[in-house]
């Protein structure tokens, strides 16, 4: 679906094709324990966000140089634009690749050059959040966010993701107050598989301005409340939620209710690579299966540009705006 939004939930990892995988594979002599795309392709079945995180981590370990970094965001953000998309705020997770020897230099060099092209080239701006991975230590972060000082040009927040459960919020408040300090902005993952209190737990201890998921804050109606009144955007990612079993078919989404509750919901695509569809195909999906019409999508494109650290381009945000508005379905 072309109707224009921003992308605000995407983890550049989780965009790597099985084609690309193969390719870069072979150009880095790296072996893969599956014999072709097709095999590989037999492994995306996931009984939960640990099972696909398995998977993840060891598929992006074909990824090592910077060329490969920029082809891998170069290539999404071609499919991104051709699904609509005219601004992406990218996460990527430094740790998986300086655990396994990459230099934190190479990677985000590698996505800075394909995102410093996009706007030219694909007609998508865009920006990088770095995200820590919140099953490793609050010290691991703390050293990550101190490495990735040399290239703060380039990140524009920080995130939090990996396997959620046991790794609440709280565990990350002093690499928080750290990145604030240095003008970085801050959103986190919560209430995807977590309770509702970690997605409190990242308002009030952490400070985000955005909450990545946030699903079961439907759990907790005066959270709902909260989040209604204080306008905190939730990106959501309806297929993800699926493939990990968040939620057992898509007809049974809460997105609905969670619009009619008069949040502020963005759709997204999590991993699109892995859980079925870029977001222009999740956009398509939600109005297939859950009857969203023409309204409520042009809402959810309209809550993306709203969403959007755009506060520094009021222009853009108006431009992009104006799109929304002015788009016919067809
Ligand atoms: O959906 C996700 N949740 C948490 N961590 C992740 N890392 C990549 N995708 C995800
Ligand atoms: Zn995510």
């Amino acid at each position: 679906m072309h109707l224009p939004k921003a992308e605000l939930h995407l983890h550049i990892e989780g965009t790597l094709e099985p084609e690309l995988a193969f390719t870069l594979a072979a150009r880095n002599g790296v072996e893969l324990p599956y014999a072709d795309t097709e095999q590989l392709r037999t492994a995306y079945l996931f009984d939960d966000l640990q099972s696909f995180l398995d998977l993840y981590y060891a598929l992006m370990t074909v990824l090592r140089t910077e060329d490969d970094f920029t082809e891998l965001a170069d290539a999404y953000l071609a499919r991104a634009a051709a699904q609509g998309v005219r601004h992406a705020e990218i996460f990527f997770d430094p740790q998986a690749h300086t655990a396994r020897g990459v230099e934190i230099g190479t990677v985000i060099e590698g996505l800075g050059r394909a995102l410093e092209a996009s706007e030219e080239k694909h007609g998508v701006s865009t920006q990088l959040i770095m995200c820590f991975l919140r099953d490793e230590s609050a010290e691991s972060a703390l050293a990550t966010l101190r490495a990735a000082e040399p290239y703060l040009h380039r990140i524009s927040a920080v995130g939090l993701d990996s396997a959620e459960v046991g790794h609440p919020p709280a565990k990350f408040r002093e690499v928080y107050e750290a990145a604030a300090a240095l003008g970085l902005r801050k959103v986190a993952h919560a209430g995807e598989e977590g309770p509702p209190a970690y997605i409190r737990e990242a308002l009030d201890v952490l400070g985000v301005e955005r909450v990545d998921h946030g699903l079961r804050c439907m759990e907790d109606p005066e959270l709902v409340a909260r989040l209604v009144a204080d306008r905190v955007p939730l990106t959501l990612c309806p297929l993800s939620n699926v493939r990990l079993r968040a939620v057992g078919v898509l007809e049974e989404h809460p997105l609905p209710a969670m619009m009619d509750a008069g949040l502020l919901c963005t759709v997204n695509s999590d991993d699109p690579a892995y859980f079925g569809g870029y977001v222009g195909d999740t956009f398509h999906a939600v109005h297939e299966a859950l009857g969203l019409d023409r309204e409520q999508l042009r809402t959810l494109a309209r809550n993306s540009f709203e969403a959007a650290f755009l506060d520094h381009d009021e222009e853009r945000r108006a431009r992009y705006l104006a799109e929304v508005e002015a788009y016919e379905f067809d």
